[in-house]
Order: structure tokens, then C-alpha cells, then sequence
């Protein structure tokens, strides 16, 4: 027997965790909640406004992750939800996964009604009721994870989160996994630049996938973003978009720190 990778392992507790909520609450009751939450806020529109002048920037309110352990002690949901805004993002990602980020669903509801801001629901989707739960909680856009997903399971999210009037984030990590992501129609490609099963992490992955991902598409560029120099320096090959949770989660004050990686390094500074 192989030892299960990382993501075999987050997908099967994940299923059993679907199905205990299933039990709980029937599909039909959760699409009742999901019909009475409140309305989706454009999340695709919001970052290619904010690329179109300058960067579109999707930041994550995370408080633990399984490379890095406990990431911020002080942990308020809200709080974050409302520095990030302040500090010029345009989207929020909110972690809603327990065993292994420590997220919860009140975390994304807290944070949406702390803002004005779209947010993604930052969990590991497999069945389409996660996608009505998302919903649900207020959730305007979905994440597909291309390297734990079928192509069929990621079609019925996408056409669920379309029915839902959500927008997707498809992620992808390599070349094969980007072939799979141009099948679907999603204009959001997630490059993550963090291998999900070994937590290896690299730029040069955005770097060298960025110019195979279609015109049509916009490119969010994930994970290891540390430095207003990284955001310039991916942004020459054609990324305004980007996905930056550990950075800003470490910053006592998030709001400004939140400003700063979003400076031109070219014409910032001096003050
Ligand atoms: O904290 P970082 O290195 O800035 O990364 C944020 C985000 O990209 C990362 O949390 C992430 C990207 N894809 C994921 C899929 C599942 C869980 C987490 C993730």
C-alpha cells in the first residue's frame, strides 16, 4: 500500500465531513439558506478593476496553515476583514477548512459583513453541496483545486457555482493541470506557486506557467508573495492579480502592511 498523499488525506476527511453536514442539513434545506443569504458581490469584476489600475489583490484572512503551523495568535475575523479593506484590497479569501487551517464558516460570514468586499470561500470542494454551503454563508466565489479534483468533479463546482451566480477560481500548479483548467470556463486561473502536497513553494512556477495560460484569462498569482518587489517582478510576466495570505497575517498593523506590498517599489518610499 502507498502512504496517501497530503490531499488524499485532506479529501478524506473532507468527504466525511460532507456527509455529516449532508445528515444534518438536507440539500434542500441548505438551498433555502443559500436562496435567503445575501446577494453576491462581483467578485471577477472587483479584481480586474483593481488590475486594470494597478494590482488586484485577493487577501486571505488565515490563521494557521499545515506548513507553517500557528500563524496569528491575535485572530479577529472581522477586524482583518475590515484592515484589508482599508488597506486597498479587493477581494478577500476566507479559509473555512478546520482540521487543517483552523478556519471556520462563521469566519467568512464574520468577515463579508465586516466589508464591502467579494469573498472566496478557501476550502477543499469536491461535492456541489459545498458549493450551495458556500453560498450559503455568503460566499461569492469558489475555489477548484485542479490537483485534487476529477475533470467531471470539477465541471459539476463550476456549473454549480455559475448556477449560484458565484464566480471560480481555478487553481492550478502545473502544466498538465493548466491543460485540464483551459477545458473549463472559468476566466480565473489561480497559479499556486505552493506544491499542496509537498508545501514546496516558488515563484519561478508562476513564472514559467504564465505564459501558457489563454488571453481570455485573468491570472491570480498564489502563495509565497512576500515583498512589494516580488508583486513587480511577477508582474512582468503578466500577473496583476495576486493571492497573499501569510505575509499579511504575520503584520502587527494589517491595514498597512496591506498598503505597503501594494506600492510601486519604483515610485513608493521616501517618505
Ligand atoms: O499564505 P500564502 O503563502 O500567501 O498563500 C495564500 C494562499 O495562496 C494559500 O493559502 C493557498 C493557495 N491555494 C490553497 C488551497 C488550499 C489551501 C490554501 C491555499
Amino acid at each position: 500500500m502507498t502512504t496517501p498523499t497530503i490531499l488524499e488525506k485532506i479529501k478524506a476527511y473532507k468527504l466525511e465531513e460532507v456527509a455529516a453536514t449532508k445528515a444534518d442539513v438536507p440539500l434542500e434545506e441548505m438551498e433555502d439558506r443559500a436562496r435567503a443569504a445575501p446577494p453576491v458581490r462581483p467578485f471577477h469584476e472587483a479584481l480586474l478593476n483593481a488590475a486594470n489600475g494597478g494590482y488586484g489583490l485577493i487577501a486571505e484572512i488565515k490563521k494557521a496553515s499545515p506548513s507553517k503551523g500557528l500563524i496569528r495568535e491575535d485572530f479577529d475575523p472581522a477586524a482583518l476583514a475590515a484592515a484589508y479593506a482599508e488597506g486597498g484590497a479587493a477581494c478577500l479569501s476566507v479559509l473555512t477548512d478546520t482540521p487543517s487551517f483552523q478556519g471556520a464558516k462563521e469566519y467568512l460570514t464574520q468577515a463579508r459583513e465586516a466589508c464591502e468586499l467579494p469573498v472566496l470561500r478557501k476550502d477543499f470542494m469536491y461535492d456541489t453541496y459545498q458549493v450551495v454551503e458556500a453560498r450559503s454563508l455568503g460566499a461569492d466565489c469558489i475555489l477548484i483545486i485542479m490537483a485534487s479534483v476529477t475533470d467531471a468533479e470539477a465541471a459539476a463546482l463550476e456549473q454549480a457555482a455559475s448556477d449560484w451566480g458565484m464566480d471560480a477560481i481555478i487553481e492550478v500548479h502545473n502544466a498538465e493541470e493548466l491543460k485540464r483548467a483551459e477545458a473549463l470556463t472559468s476566466p480565473l486561473i489561480g497559479i499556486n506557486n505552493r506544491d499542496l502536497n509537498t508545501f514546496e513553494t516558488t515563484l519561478d512556477t508562476t513564472r514559467t506557467l504564465a505564459r501558457y495560460v489563454p488571453e481570455d484569462r485573468l491570472i491570480i498569482c498564489e502563495s509565497a508573495l512576500e515583498t512589494p518587489e516580488d508583486l513587480a517582478d511577477i508582474a512582468r510576466y503578466g500577473a496583476r492579480c495576486f493571492l497573499i495570505g501569510e505575509t499579511l497575517m504575520r503584520a502587527d498593523d494589517v491595514a498597512s502592511a496591506t498598503r505597503h506590498i501594494l506600492a510601486n517599489p519604483l515610485t513608493a518610499g521616501g517618505m
